[in-house]
Parts: structure tokens; C-alpha cells; sequence
């Protein structure tokens, strides 16, 4: 699908990076590069800034210094450049009245893209996007009816109706269930896999981190850590990072062993 997309060309280059909240200093002098297809965990405590290191990524959040390139640097923040990236926040704050029903929300997600299709065939992705989440049955339901691990998943399919380079998870399985989790982590690493979708995401999951991840990023306002999950999640660099003994069971990839789809 990205043909002339080079493995070796970083699909995000931040350099320098600080960003203030107010007045607190919440991301300091960060500096990385994420390839192209892979999978990567922001972990840290509450109110490390890995939130606001990913809203400074997505320009929702203004930098103080450094510099961010996206995909090949052409295009700055242009509108196409946006729709392919997913984004799924940490919080969604709707009125919960609103009349909006779950196809309707993932139709949202079809964009400029799709003007050629009837709408047979919107429905149709809809439909294929809701299947992956396994929601169909959700398709007619009201939004705010949903449960919480429920609108995580029609978030993620509204990601889905639109093939992305870039999607970005902000503690996107905080209120999925452990099996929803498991299917998660399947459809992500199949987007990985088979579409070369490149996957950042926030977590304080650390098991699920050491299973699913290919690097994990250790923030604390600065970057401390960087690596796969078996030589960074060491009760040593954990202590540093959390100022706690954590030992998380490291795992090592075995994606055969993920459910066949989500
Ligand atoms: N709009 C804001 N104004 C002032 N301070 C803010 C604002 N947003 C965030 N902060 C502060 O910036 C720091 C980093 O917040 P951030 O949400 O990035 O942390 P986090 O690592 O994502 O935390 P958590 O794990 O709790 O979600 C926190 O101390 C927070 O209180």
C-alpha cells in the first residue's frame, strides 16, 4: 500500500522535544525515531508526560522547543498528512444524550478518500470495521450507551475504516476486558504485519508491554530508557522510572501464539 515508503526511513523523527504545561517543564529534552511497522509503549508514572508527548506529535499541544518530522517531513501537518494518522485519546468527553448512533460514528472516519463510493459500499466498510472490533451487533446502539471498554473499540474502528500510517494510543485498553485485550493486541499486531501500520501507544500495562510491544520508551519527563521490552524493563531501570520495585514478567514475542483476528 506505501510503496515507496523505505523500512530504514524513520516514520517519526523527534529531536530536542520540550514541551510546558503552564508552567510545569512536562516533557524535557526528549529525543527518538520510530521505524516504519513497528510497535512501540510509552510507559511511566501519572503525570510523566506521556500524554503530552504524544498531543506535541499530533500538534495538539505546542512545543517549547525541538523539532517533530512526521513520515518523510513533506506536507507539515497538512489535512491528508492528518488522516493518516489514528489517534485514539485517552479520555473522550461526549454528552452522552447525543443521538448518535455506532455506524454513524465510524462513518465519521470516512473521509475525502471515499468520494467514490455509493453507499452501499460505505456501509459495507463500516460494517468490515465493526466486524474487526467485533461490535456489528453495537452497530445500531447509541453512543452513549455504550460501556467503556465498548467505545475504546468503536474508537479503534473508526481508525480502522481508513488505512494509516501512524495510529497513536492513549491507554487505549484502560477498560477492556482481558479477553478484549487479547484481541486487541492481535488486530494491532496484524495491522503492524500485514499493512505496515507503525503503532505508538501509551500504557501502564507492563505485561501486556513485554508481550506485544517490539521497543518500550520509559519516560519520566525525560526519556531514560529505550529498547525492547527484555533488556528495558529491568527491575533496575523500573525503579529508576517508577521510584518502586515493579518486575513485570518479560515475555518473548511469540505472535503466533495471538488469536487469528480480533
Ligand atoms: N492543561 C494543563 N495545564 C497545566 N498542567 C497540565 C495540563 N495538562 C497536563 N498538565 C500537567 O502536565 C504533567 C504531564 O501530564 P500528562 O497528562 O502528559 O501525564 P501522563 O504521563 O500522560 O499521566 P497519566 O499517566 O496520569 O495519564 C502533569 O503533571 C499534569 O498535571
Amino acid at each position: 500500500m506505501y510503496q515507496n515508503l523505505s523500512i530504514t526511513q524513520p516514520i517519526i523523527k523527534v529531536k530536542d522535544l520540550s514541551v510546558m504545561r503552564g508552567e510545569y517543564l512536562a516533557v524535557d529534552n526528549v529525543s527518538f525515531e520510530l521505524l516504519p511497522g513497528t510497535h512501540t509503549a510509552i510507559i511511566g508514572p501519572n503525570g510523566a508526560g506521556k500524554s503530552t508527548l504524544i498531543k506535541s506529535i499530533l500538534g495538539l499541544v505546542e512545543a517549547q522547543s525541538g523539532e517533530i518530522t512526521l513520515f518523510d517531513g513533506n506536507g507539515k501537518r497538512s489535512k491528508r498528512l492528518k488522516q493518516e494518522i489514528g489517534y485514539i485519546p485517552q479520555k473522550f468527553p461526549f454528552e452522552r444524550t447525543f443521538p448518535l448512533i455506532v455506524s454513524e460514528l465510524v462513518g465519521l472516519g470516512l473521509n475525502s478518500q471515499h468520494w467514490w463510493c455509493d453507499r452501499q459500499r460505505k456501509r459495507e466498510i463500516i460494517h468490515q470495521a465493526l466486524e474487526q472490533v467485533h461490535l456489528t451487533k453495537q452497530a445500531n446502539q447509541k453512543i452513549g450507551t455504550l460501556s467503556g471498554g465498548e467505545l475504546k473499540r468503536v474508537l479503534l474502528a473508526y481508525c480502522l475504516v481508513v488505512p494509516r500510517r501512524l495510529l497513536i494510543l492513549d491507554e487505549a485498553l484502560a477498560g477492556v476486558d482481558a479477553t478484549g485485550e487479547m484481541e486487541f493486541a492481535a488486530l494491532l499486531n496484524n495491522l503492524k504485519q500485514e499493512q505496515n501500520w507503525t503503532i505508538l501507544e501509551v500504557s501502564h500495562d507492563l505485561d501486556l508491554v513485554s508481550r506485544y510491544c517490539d521497543s518500550v520508551m520509559c519516560l519520566n519527563r525525560r526519556l531514560l530508557y529505550q529498547g525492547s521490552p527484555q533488556t528495558t524493563l529491568t527491575p533496575e531501570n523500573l525503579l529508576h522510572v517508577y521510584g518502586a520495585l515493579i518486575s513485570p514478567t518479560c515475555h518473548h514475542h511469540e505472535p503466533s501464539k495471538l488469536p487469528e483476528s480480533f
